[in-house]
């Protein structure tokens, strides 16, 4: 056992098997793949390569599990999900260990994710007793139309590395209050979180079949298309690039239709207006942009600052990250404020961005290199003045640890300018203004906005994007839906002749 698992309090949480059916088992062909902790590149442990054969048996599972989880009561499946929510809560530090393990973020960040996901589960197993339906005045006399809302069916989860345990619950407890079984394709990269997450609710007394989860890595696209293909599989949930995100689709189309939830990239931009509480702005924008160092899909990638405010903030935004930052392995040393960022494709990109940034005249408030002395993964948290859009960042998503800071003069150019993206996820401004708040809310070509703030995650509020960064709503009052459909009754109860 690598030597920080020896830290777990229950180290029966660390599980190198899948789930199915009930039972943690190995793939049938006995091969693995290994989980590298990504701040010293040690191995943590191995996990099954399962195949197309692992993954129907998986889906058959959950197809079997659903006949009877369908007939729960709405308050029974509420129990199970508040029992799994307690006992997330009961063994958060070794939840966080593991999350900080295999995805590198800041043992303090894994804690606040850790209680972020747990959340999900708590909103979930509240909003499961109250899918109502609706009763309908019907245009036909003698007939009254009432809905009813059912579970969709076995659900297929899809899952990043970056947010190790909160993709998870935001998915599966959903689908569970609504009344479907899933199985759950945990990232290869973290997948012990994943593991260790549905080894909890089984001991909450989630009954066998109903969460599977299962691993690959080398198999990835033959086990996505039996997902996707499968006649069984009603719905699939994907969170993840968006070039995958549309093969999925695409796969989903070619055999069945189901419903699909698309949770994809971002390109956020970040406005100050010059009318800012500029001390709020650079605090939102330092929790926006340096979030598990850069690797949240609602991370700010385009900061646009307004004239007047420009040098002001640049300033402020970089002496913090100078003075406050501290990069490295928050396992070994308890002042790290950042982590490692995945692995090393992703330190390149943001190198690339750097580099191409500054070769068209961006110019380096702080950072700006790779950390070769901490190890391969390693990045310092970057502040670029002088962007402009013909540079890379200003088109993808670095998913890095880069603030690039763009100057704007008026509030037309900069809702222009914000919405120059086939992207869609987050957008984040700051302004005194009340009618600006409005205007520019509106204006934003996004799912999400946050209005004076950089945080804007929460169990409560609708998560989810538009344009290319997909489609569907989890958490919230609608996240529930996504696993349900409507069916509507009509009644004839005759024509009654008026009184
Ligand atoms: N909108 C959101 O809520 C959200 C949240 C987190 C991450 N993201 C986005 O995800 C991206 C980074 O995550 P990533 O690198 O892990 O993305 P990714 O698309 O490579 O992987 C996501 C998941 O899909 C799986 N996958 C990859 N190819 C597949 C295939 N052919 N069939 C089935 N599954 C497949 C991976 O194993 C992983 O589990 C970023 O673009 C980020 O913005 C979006
Ligand atoms: O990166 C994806 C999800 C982040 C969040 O839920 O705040």
């Amino acid at each position: 056992m690598a030597s920080y698992l020896s830290q777990l309090k229950d180290k029966s949480l660390f599980i190198e098997q899948c789930l199915v059916n009930g039972r943690w088992i190995h793939a049938k062909s006995g091969r693995t793949f290994k989980v590298e902790n990504p701040a010293t590149g040690e191995a943590i442990g191995e996990c099954p390569e399962f195949s197309k054969d692992d993954t129907e048996a998986a889906i058959n599972a959950a197809a079997q599990a659903f006949n009877s989880f369908r007939k729960v009561t709405a308050r029974g499946r509420a129990k199970l999900l508040r029992g799994w929510y307690n006992l997330m809560l009961e063994n958060a530090d070794d939840l966080s260990l593991l999350v900080t393990l295999e995805n590198g973020k800041v043992l303090a960040e894994a804690k606040g994710e850790v209680a972020y996901a747990a959340s999900f589960l708590e909103w979930f197993s509240e909003e499961a007793p109250r899918t109502y339906g609706d009763t309908i005045p019907a245009t036909n006399a003698g007939n009254q139309v009432i809905t009813i809302k059912e579970p969709v069916g076995v659900c297929a989860l899809i899952t990043p590395w970056n947010f190790p345990a909160a993709m998870i619950t935001r998915k599966a407890g959903a689908a569970l209050a609504a009344g479907c079984t899933v199985v759950i394709k945990s990232p290869a990269e973290t997948p012990f979180t994943a593991n260790a997450l549905v080894e909890l609710a089984h001991r909450a007394g989630v009954p066998k079949g109903v969460i599977n989860v299962i691993t690959t890595d080398r198999n990835i696209v033959e086990v996505g298309r039996t997902l996707t293909m499968s006649p069984l599989v009603k719905k699939v949930s994907f969170t993840g690039s968006t070039n995958v995100g549309k093969l999925l689709m695409r796969q989903c189309a070619e055999t069945t239709l189901k419903k699909i939830s698309l949770e994809l990239g971002g390109n956020a931009p970040f406005i100050v207006f010059d009318d800012a509480d500029i001390e709020a702005a650079v605090q939102g924008a330092l929790v926006s942009k340096f979030r598990s160092s850069g690797q949240t899909c609602v991370c700010a990638n385009r900061i646009f600052v307004q004239d007047a405010v420009y040098d002001k903030f640049a300033n402020k935004l970089a002496a913090h990250v100078r003075d406050n930052f501290v990069v490295g392995d928050s396992l070994k040393s308890a002042n790290v404020t950042h982590g490692p960022l995945i692995h090393d494709r992703a330190v390149q990109k943001v190198h690339e961005h750097v580099i191409d940034a500054v070769s068209k005249g961006a110019k380096i408030l702080v950072g700006g290199r790779k950390v070769p002395e901490l190890g391969p993964n390693f990045f310092q948290p970057t502040v670029l003045a002088g962007m402009t859009c013909e540079m890379k960042l200003a088109s993808e998503e670095t998913f890095g640890p880069v603030a690039g800071l763009f100057r704007f003069k008026t509030e037309q150019e900069v809702v222009k300018l914000a919405n120059s993206t086939d992207m869609g996820l987050a957008a984040y401004f700051f302004t005194k203004d009340n009618q600006r708040a409005w205007r520019v809310a509106k204006a934003l070509e996004v799912g999400m906005v946050g209005l004076n703030t950089g945080l804007i995650s929460d169990s409560a509020a609708p998560f989810g994007g538009i344009k290319s960064s997909g489609f569907g709503r989890e958490g919230s009052k609608y996240g529930i839906e996504e696993y349900m459909t409507v069916k509507m009754i009509t009644f004839y109860y005759g024509v009654t002749s008026a009184i």
